[in-house]
């Protein structure tokens, strides 16, 4: 079952649950226009994936124990991640096994955090900001859907990225028109 509550501030690792024990609810994710399903055959993710003009995907495994370079070059890779960002178009997380939790701010920049785990699905909106990180089981193995010809680079929010933050406004303008 997915779980999904509001992020808590503290000096634990970001591999840590970060529970505030307030939860939220899967429909009030889908009003900052990230959906959840559980979908338990990979044929009904390729269905969902032809309905919405998918063209593109790729599988990623993060494991603390096989990672190429070992522990240090899967921290590195886990800081790109769980660095706030949006993409530019939408996309489609699957996990096929492990787990991990995405991060999505809501309207009033509070971090909403979804643990998911082995055949949890989001999509995720054009331009929400987001991040991800591992549990601290620290391995997932997820399949990645673009829309698109692959478009890798992720938009960071840093203060006075105007191109990102004139995304997220009209990202947030679109959801209430
Ligand atoms: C488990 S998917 C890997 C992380 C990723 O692709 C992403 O976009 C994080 O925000
Ligand atoms: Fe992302």
């Amino acid at each position: 079952m997915v779980k999904i509550y509001y992020y808590k501030e503290d000096d634990s690792p970001m591999t840590a649950p970060h529970d505030s024990g307030e939860p939220v609810a899967a429909e009030e994710l889908e009003k900052l226009g990230v959906f959840y399903k559980y979908i338990d055959s990979q044929a009904s993710v390729d269905n969902l994936a032809t309905e919405r003009q998918y063209k593109n995907r790729d599988y990623i495994t993060l494991d603390g124990a096989t990672f190429p370079g070992g522990e240090e070059a899967l921290n590195a890779k886990l800081d790109v991640f769980f660095n706030e960002h949006i993409h530019e178009d939408e996309e489609i997380r699957y996990i096929i096994d492990g787990t991990g939790y995405f991060d999505v701010r809501d309207n009033n920049d509070r971090w909403v955090r979804t643990l998911v785990e082995k055949y949890d699905l989001l999509i995720l909106p054009a331009g929400i900001y987001h991040r991800f990180t591992l549990t601290d089981d620290k391995f997932v193995k997820a399949l990645r859907l673009f829309k698109d010809e692959p478009k890798w680079v992720a938009l960071n929010r840093i203060d006075g990225n105007t191109e990102s933050n004139e995304f997220r406004k009209e990202y947030f303008a679109s959801l209430s028109s």
